[in-house]
């Protein structure tokens, strides 16, 4: 079995499938992950605004009373695809010991008129039964927003009713953690960005030099290894997202399991199999990079994605 289906198994064994009533089908899958922070390479400037934002307010409720601050909240992370949106609000909900809710916005959506905000309201109803919990919205994009032309009635609807549950939240001090997650910033209903609704959005962007080769070192560790020069591929990798270097070390394995089923013994993973699965593989974030320049030029999103251009500018994207 590869690292991956072993993963999966694990998560699949972790879940618990919520049924919210006889009647109504919607689920949400709820587990308590296991990953931790200390699983997430390098993006410690988004690490630390969590930190500060989701995690000490929980361990620490009174240093934040102290200045009337409160638990619970809502994050929105947007960024190029495998980049580690959906890693790090699972290690959220690891390092809290929360419950983790990933809301699948299809499994919600229901033809009958109001019953899709009436599952959003529920699912916010178990998470506070359930708390602490961390709601992991993925693809929030595709709630309402400018990405359908002849936006639906419906969908406004439904982005009402998730601003009614974030301001709900706002109000009570749950220790419930809103995260939403989206590639398409740009397509965001407007009325989500706005104070006080996601109050932090985040930026997560590809690993830099030194954090890909810590990202290398984790998923390789454990394993039997040769003697690797680990600071080159990640020398060699720029742009390459924590998914494109996950795969990569998925191909070394691979070649090094096929030798090792040749020879009839374990044969380490070397310098040459991870330079092999390099050979033609290009960057995933760099398309992304391309279409949000784009839309972070000409968009009306009132600089909030000045961050992305910047990074374009410093890093030198070419896509
Ligand atoms: N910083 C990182 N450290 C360790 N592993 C990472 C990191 N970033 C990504 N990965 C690996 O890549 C896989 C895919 O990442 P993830 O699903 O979190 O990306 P994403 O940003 O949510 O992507 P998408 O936008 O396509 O949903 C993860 O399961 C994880 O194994």
């Amino acid at each position: 079995m590869s690292e991956h289906d072993e993963l999966a198994a694990q998560r699949r064994k972790n879940l618990r499938l919520i049924h919210f009533s006889k009647e109504d089908q919607s689920l949400v899958e709820s587990e308590k992950p296991k990953e931790t922070f200390a699983d997430v390479g390098g993006l410690e400037e988004v690490k630390k605004k969590i930190r500060m934002n989701f995690i000490l307010p929980l361990k620490q409720p009174e240093v934040y009373a102290a200045y009337g601050k409160q638990a619970g909240g809502s994050l929105l992370l947007y960024g190029p695809p495998g980049c580690g949106k959906t890693f790090l609000a699972r290690a959220v909900a690891g390092e809290i010991d929360a419950n983790f809710f990933h809301v699948e916005l299809q499994s919600i959506l229901s033809m009958y008129s109001g019953q899709s905000e009436h599952n959003l309201h529920d699912i916010f109803e178990k998470a506070r039964e359930n708390k602490p919990c961390v709601i992991f919205i993925d693809e929030i994009d595709a709630l309402g927003g400018s990405r359908h032309q002849m936006r639906q009635h419906h969908d406004r609807m439904l982005v009402n009713q998730l601003l009614l549950e974030l301001d709900g939240l706002q109000a009570e001090n749950d220790n419930v953690f809103v995260i939403g997650a989206t590639n398409t910033p740009w397509y965001l209903d407007s009325a989500l960005r706005r104070p006080g609704r996601f109050n932090h959005l985040v930026f997560v962007p590809p690993p830099e030099e030194a954090e890909r080769q810590t990202i290398l070192e984790l998923k390789l560790s454990g394993k039997p290894l040769g003697s690797l020069n680990l600071p080159r591929i990640a020398a060699e990798t720029k742009f390459y997202s924590g998914a494109d270097l996950e795969q990569l070390v998925h191909d070394a394995v691979e070649s090094a399991m096929e030798r090792t089923f040749e020879k009839g013994e374990i044969q380490p993973i070397t310098q040459d199999d991870l330079k092999r699965s390099t050979k033609g593989r290009k960057a995933t974030t760099l398309d992304w990079f391309a279409t949000a320049k784009n839309y972070a030029t000409f968009s009306d999103v009132n600089g909030d994605y000045q961050i992305v251009l910047d990074y374009i500018k410093k890093h030198g994207v070419k896509s």
